[in-house]
Parts: structure tokens; sequence; C-alpha cells
């Protein structure tokens, strides 16, 4: 299987419709590939927070257009990363109108939409993204013909336990856009590895580039084997990282080294002593 992770460089000199279409362009590229993914927020950059609310769109905006548009001219399945939506009466399950999400795109390689995944674990703590969008409730896998895919976005990756349900949901090949900043990216090929090894899961972490609000970003974005090998890593700049592999190695590592089998569940909590 292949895969293309277009490391998008976010820098405040270029217009959202500007850098819109110039995506596009490198996802039709992309032709050939199996799977390609965009970062996270890439239309305004995951810590222009002002911009969210001024570039948020619906579900089915000009982002979603573009993209279904540029999977179906490539004909891959795009994870076309994610967006500020902002959310309209019928748009899931718990939105409330007007809430913004950070929302991930799937796109089948007919352009059909595969799947929409919101944000769970939102970033900032008390400001950002944290007080500025809504929490995702629900996981995301979906099923291509080679594998299962399992959907978190940037911030998800330090909560392990989010991506062991995704695990127990199916997935097999764990994607994760991202904005993540330069000064934490120790941290961001820490937690890829750490992910791949504990779930035995291909991880495909795709960040940004560039500089936007001030923050530098760390790019880097990275291909880890169930085994925790890293197949592929990206530069700091804008790139395209192209990997070819084996989805079969999911269930052969699961076999050969059957740690999830051992897992033991519904533990006591600890009693008080002395
Ligand atoms: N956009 C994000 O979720 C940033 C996450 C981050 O900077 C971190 O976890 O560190």
């Amino acid at each position: 299987m292949r895969a293309s992770l277009i490391q998008i460089a976010v820098n405040e000199d270029e217009s959202v419709d500007s850098r819109r279409q110039r995506v596009a362009a490198l996802v039709r590229e992309q032709a050939g590939a199996d799977l390609v993914v965009l970062p996270e927020l890439w239309t305004t950059g995951a810590f222009a927070f002002e911009e969210f609310g001024r570039e948020a769109e619906p579900l089915q905006g000009p982002t979603y257009e573009t993209m279904a548009k540029a999977a179906s001219d490539a004909g891959v399945w795009l994870h076309a990363g994610s967006i500020p939506e902002r959310a309209v009466s019928g748009s899931g399950s718990a939105a409330q109108d007007g809430t913004l999400y950070n929302t991930s795109l799937l796109f089948s390689p007919s352009g059909e939409p595969a799947a929409a995944y919101r944000k769970i674990h939102r970033f900032g703590f008390d400001k950002g993204e944290a007080v500025l969008m809504g929490a995702g409730q629900e996981l995301v896998t979906v099923r291509l013909p080679e594998t299962t895919l399992g959907v978190a976005t940037c911030y998800d990756l330090r909560f392990p336990e989010l991506f062991r349900s995704l695990v127990d949901a199916g997935a097999e090949t764990l994607v994760i856009p991202a904005g993540w900043p330069e000064r934490r990216r120790a941290h961001w090929t820490l937690l890829a590895q750490a992910r791949a090894v504990e779930n035995q899961a291909f991880v495909l972490a795709c960040g940004t580039a560039g500089t936007h609000a001030g923050v530098p970003q760390a790019g880097h974005s990275i291909v880890v084997d169930p085994w925790g090998e890293v197949l592929a890593e990206a530069g700091p700049g804008e790139e395209v990282l192209t990997v070819d592999f084996d989805p079969a190695k999911v269930a052969a590592t699961r076999e050969q080294f059957p740690v999830l089998k051992d897992r033991v569940l519904g533990l006591q909590p600890p009693r008080h002593q002395g």
C-alpha cells in the first residue's frame, strides 16, 4: 500500500483560497498512491486562533468541495486533514448550531464522503482551541480495501486510551493529522512511536511546516510500523513524504508477539493501606 503525507507549509503570506487550490494540485499529483493524508487545520493554521471563526466553513463548504474533487481526480483515498467547521442543523448527532469543531474530512477515490471526525481532545487548556471549539464525542474508523483506518487529530496523540478504543473498534492504521509546534517536536516523534508499539499498528502522522501566529511548526511528519520502526520521516519544510507499507504486518506482529491478548481489564481500585 502506498501512502503520501503532504506536509503543507502554513504561512500567513498565502491566502486561504490560494492555499486550498495549491493543496488540491498537490493531491492530484499523488495519483497512483492508495492513500493521501493532509495535516490539521491547514487552511488557517492550528495556532491562528483568531482565524478559526473568520474562516470556519460548514461541513460541505469550499474545502470539502475542493478536496472531494481532488480525491476523485487523483483516484485516491484522501484524509483531507481538518477544517474549522461551523456546525449547522443536522450536521451531527450532538452538534449545536454555530458551534465550531476541528473536523477531519475523509473521501473515497470517487470523491464520496467516507467519514468526518470531530477532534475529541482540544488543545490549549483554558485558551485557544480549548475554548473556541466544541469537543467531538465519536470515534471514527474507516474501512479501506487493504486496512482499517483509525482517525485522531494532533493533541489526541497524547491520550493512549483513545487509540486503544480505536484498536478495539478494528483500527490497524492510525492516521493523525497535526499542527504540532517545533518546541515540542521530541514529544511528537516519541508519542508517534509509542502509539505504534503499544497498539501494534501503523502510525501515519502528518504535520505542518512554516510559521503562523508566531508559532514555528515542527514538520517531521512520520510513518511508523507496528514494531515501532520509523519507515519514513520528513524534514522541517514543505514536503511530500511517500511510503510503501504492507498492511498485513499488523496481523503478523499481533500474532508473533501477542501482547494485546494479555491485557487485564476491570482492575480493582487501590485499597487504603496504613
Ligand atoms: N494543535 C494541537 O493539537 C497542538 C498540540 C500540541 O501542541 C501538543 O500536544 O503539544
